[in-house]
């Protein structure tokens, strides 16, 4: 299981993001997490993906520490064009995390005729699936999506979404993080929601057991003048 435990997270001397917050996402499971915006979920995401560390309490992975290097728990994100390095081709880009998956390939419609162009030279949509397909490699575990079928349009959501429900279905674990209730009410096997300081079941979702503290800063939904930022 990928879990937070108890995590409070700030950014420099601002008012703490997270307060206290744990959720857990086991193997083969799709949880889908939503909230208005600016209320943490990217910011969690980071932190169960290892880009931030928390203040106070603890990520787990299967029960361990994370450790240093390489690691079983990637996190893609909407904006594709920050997650490759702009001078390499498609092809070296993906030979990073080691062979293509064909079938895998082929189900999120990667096409071979782009490994030689460079980033800029395929569309975002394409470059997302890129992203993904490098980000599934037999060693990642779990997969925090931050938004990453946004910019997709609705024909290659469904297939991108069809790919990672069978890879699910063959044990990864995923954090799917979206705006989209229908997409998440599609495509999770349980649903969260970060809003006003707590992570709350979505009604109907098969949830088990959380707890937060709460958040300050989502403690100020809905946006008012007085909680708008000077
Ligand atoms: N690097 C940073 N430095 C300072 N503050 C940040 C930084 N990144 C995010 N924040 C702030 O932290 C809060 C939470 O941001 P975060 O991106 O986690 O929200 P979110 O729920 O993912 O929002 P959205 O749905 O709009 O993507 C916001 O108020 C944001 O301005």
């Amino acid at each position: 299981m990928l879990e937070a435990r108890d995590i409070s997270f700030a950014y420099g001397r601002a008012a703490p993001v997270l307060s206290g917050v744990s959720l857990g996402v086991g193997r083969g499971e799709i949880v889908g997490l939503s909230g208005p915006s600016g209320c943490g979920k990217s910011t969690l995401a980071r932190l169960l993906a290892g880009y931030l560390t928390s203040r106070s309490g603890a990520v787990l992975v299967d029960g361990a520490a994370p450790a240093k290097g390489w690691s079983p728990v990637q996190y893609v994100h909407q904006a594709a064009y920050l997650s490759v390095d702009p001078r390499w081709r498609i092809g070296a880009i993906l030979d990073e995390a080691g062979p293509v998956d064909e079938a895998l390939r082929n189900q999120l419609g990667v096409s071979r005729r782009w490994f030689e162009r460079y980033p800029h030279e395929i569309s975002g949509g394409e470059l997302q699936r890129v992203v993904l397909l490098r980000a599934l490699g037999p060693r990642t575990r779990y997969l925090v999506a931050d938004e990453v079928s946004a910019m997709l349009d609705p024909i290659t959501q469904v297939e991108v979404w069809q790919a990672l429900q069978a890879r699910a279905g063959a044990g990864l674990g995923i954090l799917a993080i979206s705006h989209g209730d229908a997409l998440l009410e599609r495509v999770a096997t349980r649903r969260l929601h970060l809003e006003a300081g707590r992570l709350l079941p979505v009604s109907g979702s098969a949830t088990k057991a959380i707890g937060n503290a709460g958040s300050p800063q989502c403690g100020k939904w809905p946006l008012e003048p007085a909680n708008l930022p000077a």
